[in-house]
């Protein structure tokens, strides 16, 4: 959880990035508090690997200024590398050592004087200790992805850069990576996460930053950025098709989005009584008949296609 007394772990300030004509990042800017998590969610190709390579000091920024641990990426490369890890597709798994063995292995390459007892730990955190003897080969997909993440802690990396670290895995091991994400919080590491899932960000992270066009259209806690949403969301279930069509029409002037269940739509109001009152007065008086009738909760999902599409129609 987050501890606000201490200094921030990561500070940007307008990073800017082009390649070639594209302007990937126009002025990204936020800050993330020592041990917390935090999420940048972005949809596909939005910068969200490009921000945490720069980060990380794997490339160079345009402009812009970003600090880890009060360490300057660019002037002190260096010692921002002693204090971070990147995680995801770096790291190799040896298949023909056993599980320690890459962890000693690690150790050894980056010359830590305590490698085993921190082997051990490490192995009992990723709930890899009944498996810690056995060949990798014998691993399977989530216990490699564990095994691989451990491998990159070995040196106690003080921020943890974790690029969609539960891509492709089931929902056991994806459970299981969010425990390990938030143990090494609770234990004061500051984690860095990409995701592309919504959810996993919801569920996770102290603090948001959603990624759009270049810029960081909003952060916050989770809480804060469902407030973004009107709260007046129902969902409605009408009885066939002809029904949904004529819904439809009939409150075309209300933001609309099809559910994802059958003859189900959602209609977003200002969360006034009034309004309510007018979009069940229009359904009466077409004599509809609703199944279903439910207020919804919004979710981090809504409040990233609203923001989205509020800044899409800002650019038409
Ligand atoms: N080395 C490069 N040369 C040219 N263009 C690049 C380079 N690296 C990234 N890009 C472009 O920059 C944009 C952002 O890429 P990036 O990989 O950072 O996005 P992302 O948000 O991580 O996407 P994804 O979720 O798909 O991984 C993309 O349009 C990509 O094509």
């Amino acid at each position: 959880m987050m501890k606000n007394n201490r200094l921030p772990a990561v500070v940007v300030k307008d990073l800017k990035k082009t390649f070639q004509r594209q302007q990937v990042l126009k002025g990204v800017s936020f800050t993330v508090e020592s041990g917390s998590i935090f999420a940048l969610l972005g949809s596909n190709g939005a910068g969200k690997t490009t921000i945490v390579n720069i980060l990380s000091t794997l490339k160079t920024m345009d402009s812009g200024c970003v600090m880890i641990n009060q360490y300057d990426v660019v002037k002190q490369p260096n010692e921002v590398r002693r204090h971070i890890t990147l995680t995801g597709q770096y790291t190799t798994v040896d298949e023909l050592l056993s599980g320690r063995e890459n962890l000693y292995l690690i150790g050894e390459l980056r010359n830590l004087p305590h490698k085993k007892t921190e082997a051990t730990a490490l192995l009992e955190l990723f709930s890899l200790q009944d498996a810690a003897d056995r060949l990798v080969a014998t691993y399977s997909g989530g216990m490699r992805r564990r095994l691989d993440i451990a491998m990159s802690l070995m040196g106690q990396a003080s921020v943890v850069f974790l690029d969609e670290p539960t891509t492709g895995l089931d929902p056991q091991n994806r459970l299981e990576m969010w425990r390990i994400i938030r143990e090494m919080a609770a234990q004061g590491t500051t984690v860095f996460l990409t995701t592309q899932y919504l959810h996993e960000a919801e569920i996770l992270a102290d603090q948001i930053a959603i990624l759009h066009d270049g810029v960081i259209l909003a952060k916050g806690t989770p809480a804060t950025l469902k407030q973004v949403l009107p709260q007046g969301i129902i969902n409605l279930q009408v009885r066939n098709e002809a029904d949904e069509k004529k819904v439809m029409e009939l409150l075309k002037n209300y933001p609309l989005r099809k559910c994802s269940y059958e003859h189900g739509i959602e209609v977003q109001t200002d969360g006034t009584l009034q309004q309510l009152e007018e979009v069940l007065h229009q359904l009466n008086k077409e004599s509809i008949i609703l199944e279903a009738f439910t207020p919804k909760q919004p979710t981090i999902e809504d409040a990233f296609f609203a923001l989205i599409g509020e800044k899409q129609e800002e650019s038409v």
